[in-house]
């Protein structure tokens, strides 16, 4: 290893994904090994997404990190037990333009530098967590030059937090739950690519993005330990709707798949009233919007609209295709306008396109927005408005990517802190 004073980085993108069919719950706390398996589907980081750089410098003294701009401790176990797994399988790193080499032993001496930033809500159950860590293991992972795969890979970020593993993959997700004891099994795989489904379209209604006041972690712990629902939901629920769903999945079967990912959230939040003491993460405006939802599909004859409701309020919206999509942000912003001094542009984010073609991205103004007609003659008019904080339009989204582009790290090259 050199003396000079190089900084030697690089830079990922991850999005967060979000479960149809949930985790919740440990069989152990370490390693975080879950109690059933579980699906989800990555957004696309256009509109969602974790930045994170990560350095390495022989003029580092100690290993930092800074989460949206502010210095925190990597000394929690979840950081610890990801950087050793890391570390443990570093090879060796060369820069012949730059005079760099670092070999497998260097690795344990030096120290790491790295700057993360969420773009949307952090620790509000937008699943901030699962983008986090996916994208420090794998950023570590290509700064360090560790021969591993995506499922492998995934098994790193699992012990960081148990849904990031999903997040190693775009598309639809399948967390197998695994039986070792050493949990090397309890991995990540892919069933079906972001393309595979490419009419999908998902909004999310963010009802809340205050931090939440039970974190998933300290909830799951306490449903495992009273929730008796929690038993048999992971042992005779959870592995047929396991199958239904992959099958789902791989039919584009919408109809299937909205009753399995509806169901699975009415269970994952009845276990939470199931726990001692009861959890609440929904609130008046989750209910209203599952509400809207169910009597729409109902009158519909077909499934129109899939929900799923993760750690808080937030409503995650997956309509069938676009021409739905479109009525059904128009029926969420009759019902959940935007306060009055609230810019059009801010209220909707992520996907633009959708509210173009609904008509508002404009000057027309929501106010004279009327119930769409497909949504009125279903569910009548409700007089009854509710309060949305804003909403996210997106789709399924690829896995992770590195960042070449320098202007895009968030650390300076030079002095390897934030810019
Ligand atoms: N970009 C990031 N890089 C590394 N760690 C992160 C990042 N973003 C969030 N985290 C970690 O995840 C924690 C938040 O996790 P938490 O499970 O409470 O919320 P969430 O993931 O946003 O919601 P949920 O998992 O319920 O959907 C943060 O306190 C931080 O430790
Ligand atoms: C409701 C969920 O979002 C729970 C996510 O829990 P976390 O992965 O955040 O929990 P820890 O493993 O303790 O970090 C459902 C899911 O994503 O499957």
């Amino acid at each position: 290893m050199a003396a000079e004073k190089w900084v030697y980085m690089v830079t990922a993108q991850t999005s967060p994904n979000i479960a149809v069919i949930n985790y919740w719950g440990k069989r152990d706390e370490v390693r975080i090994l879950p109690v059933n398996d579980s699906i989800s589907v990555t957004l696309d980081p256009d509109h969602l997404c974790t930045v994170t750089t990560v350095a390495v410098s022989p003029a580092f003294d100690s290993d930092r990190m800074w989460l949206n701009g502010k210095e925190i401790s990597l000394s929690g176990i979840r950081y610890q037990n990801c950087l050793r797994e890391i570390q443990g399988r570093a090879g060796e790193v060369k820069d012949k333009e730059r005079g760099i080499k670092i070999e497998k032993k260097d690795w344990e001496k030096l120290h790491l530098h790295i700057a993360s930033y969420n773009n949307f809500p952090t620790a509000a159950g937008l699943a901030s967590s699962a983008a986090g860590f996916a994208c420090l293991v794998f950023s570590l992972a290509k700064l360090m030059n560790v021969d591993e795969d995506a499922s492998h890979l995934s098994a790193i970020a699992r012990q960081g937090s148990g849904s990031a593993c999903r997040s190693l993959f775009g598309g639809f997700v399948k967390w197998r739950m695994g039986s070792k004891e050493d949990g090397s099994d309890s991995v990540a795989v892919q069933l079906a690519d972001e393309k595979h489904w490419n009419d999908l379209v998902i909004i999310i209604a963010v009802v809340s993005s205050r931090q939440k006041e039970t974190s998933s972690t300290s909830g799951m712990r306490k449903s495992v330990e009273t929730s008796s629902l929690l038993q048999h939901r992971a042992k005779e629920v959870v592995p047929k709707r396991i199958l239904q769903m992959e099958e789902a999945i791989k039919n584009r079967d919408f109809a299937s798949f909205t009753q399995l990912s509806c169901a699975d959230s009415n269970q994952y939040h009845a276990v939470c009233l199931d726990t001692s003491p009861p959890i609440f993460y929904m609130n008046d405006n989750s209910h209203m919007i599952i509400s809207l939802v169910e009597k729409w599909n109902l009158s519909e004859g077909a499934p129109q609209v899939a929900y799923t409701f993760d750690a808080g309020p937030n409503a995650v919206l997956i309509a069938r295709n676009r021409k739905v999509a479109v009525q059904l942000l128009q029926g969420l912003l009759y019902y959940f306008p935007p306060k009055s001094d609230t810019d059009m542009k801010s209220y909707v984010v992520g996907d633009m396109s959708i509210l173009k073609e609904a008509g508002l991205d404009g000057e027309n103004s929501v106010e004279n927005l009327q119930p769409p007609p497909e949504i009125k003659d279903s569910i009548g008019s409700q007089d009854q408005k509710g309060e949305v904080n804003y909403f996210i339009c997106t789709k399924p989204g690829r896995g992770p990517v590195l960042l070449p582009d320098q202007t895009q790290a968030l650390l300076d090259p030079e002095t390897g802190l934030p810019k």
